[in-house]
């Protein structure tokens, strides 16, 4: 079979730390990554991310119309356009073809997954066609909407010794196993920083426990993370998936603790529930991709636990600040080719599954034609 032409996406990742929109460039034909692009954060003003953080605790009674939603989702469409321009000055040689934009999780449920930002104000303000809406086909066909990540792990993954796993320790932690035989097991884990976040935030008014020294000064309260991890989400198997809330009780239950404690803890919370999570066998090398692989302290909570060896990511050379990104930009273009972006071993869909939609919003007709030539199967919206 011909392979697809290679296309220049610029991948848009806003996770559930709220910190900010990560952008970028990624050269693929869906299949095989061929280059990687510069990549760059921008962050979320104070202000806008406290206004998301309360759209969340509020999203699940508001209405798609609700003018603080609407009036949010402008803006961060806003700091998204700023990331694609700031990302094309910053790489000539690699002029975009299109964007994969994930947009702002602010509710993922059974059934249900929600990701803000305005598509076709993206794309008439780039110029550009935008893929996004990643997660509801995967739903409304009956998968958890989420991790899709692991087809875009497993590419990176290719030549490496199995088993083998990506970690990624956002907000949420999730990872992708790839097996002795090949196969694509993959799921959220439990909580990767958000509680953290939360909780230093809360004691010391500091978004997140720089370089783990809150924690680290610390000591677990082992039976409250008995308790924690008596979850029953911790023994159910893959594929399974979160929503950034999900454990937010845990802050309740710890209320008591020092902030140096409890830092520990909820440390331990993390690496203990990924070392716990049921797998059919035990990667060799974990890499850790995510904003926690900065955190000494979960890195060295997960080598005590883990029977394989645990990286960085940067030990393959790749970037673990844009992976994400990265993901989103490779996803776009299996879209566009009409790939899956998820499989039941990765989200529990009964088949592999396609996704995403594209907007054209204002673009240049010229434009729109020299990328949709490749394949057309979308609305046009
Ligand atoms: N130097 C550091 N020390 C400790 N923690 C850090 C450091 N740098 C980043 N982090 C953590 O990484 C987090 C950001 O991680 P990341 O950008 O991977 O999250 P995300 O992409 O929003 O989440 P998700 O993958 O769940 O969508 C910060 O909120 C913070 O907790
Ligand atoms: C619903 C949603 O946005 N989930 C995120 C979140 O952040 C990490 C984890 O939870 C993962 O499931 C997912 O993001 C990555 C990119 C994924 O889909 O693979």
């Amino acid at each position: 079979m011909p392979s697809s032409p290679l296309l220049t996406a610029i991948g848009l990742m806003s996770g559930t730390s709220l910190d900010g929109v990560d952008a970028a460039l990624i050269q693929t034909d869906g299949t095989r990554i061929s280059r990687h692009g510069p990549s760059l954060t921008v962050p979320y003003t104070p202000e806008l991310r406290a206004r998301l953080r309360h759209i969340l605790d509020a999203a699940p009674q508001l209405a798609p119309s609700d003018p603080i939603l609407l009036s949010a989702e402008h803006d961060l469409t806003e700091v998204h356009a700023i990331a694609v321009q700031q990302l094309r000055q910053m790489a000539p040689d690699m002029p975009a073809d299109l964007i994969g934009f994930h947009g702002q999780t602010i509710l993922h449920q059974p059934g249900r997954t929600w990701q803000i930002g305005n598509a076709i104000a993206l794309s008439a303000a780039t110029d550009l066609p935008v893929i996004h809406d990643f997660r509801t086909a995967d739903v409304q066909a009956g998968g958890e909407g989420a991790p899709l990540a692991p087809l875009y792990h497993a590419a990176l993954l290719h030549d490496q010794p199995r088993p083998v796993a990506i970690l990624n320790i956002g907000g949420v932690a999730n990872l992708t196993l790839l097996t002795s035989k090949g196969e694509i097991l993959a799921c959220d884990t439990g909580p990767g920083n958000a509680l953290l976040d939360d909780w230093t935030f809360r004691h010391t008014g500091i978004p997140y426990d720089k370089d783990g020294q809150l924690a680290h000064s610390g000591k677990v309260a082992e039976p409250l993370l008995k308790q924690l991890l008596a979850h029953p989400f911790f023994s159910k198997p893959a594929p399974k998936s979160l929503d950034r809330l999900s454990f937010h009780t845990a802050l309740q239950d710890i209320a008591a603790l020092s902030p140096a404690d409890g830092a520990a803890t909820l440390v331990a919370f993390t690496a203990e529930t990924i070392a716990r999570t049921p797998l059919p066998e035990q990667p060799k090398a974990w890499f850790v991709c995510g904003g926690g692989r900065h955190n000494p302290a979960i890195m060295e909570a997960l080598a005590q636990r883990l029977s394989g060896q645990v990286f960085p990511v940067e030990t393959l050379g790749w970037n673990g600040d844009a992976l994400e990104a990265e993901c989103f930009g490779f996803l776009a273009v299996r879209s566009l080719y009409g790939l899956p972006l998820s499989l039941p071993s990765t989200t529990g869909v009964p088949t592999p599954q396609r996704g995403g939609r594209l907007s054209c919003g204002g673009i240049t007709p010229w434009k729109a034609k020299a990328v949709l030539n490749t394949k057309m199967q979308y609305n046009i919206v």
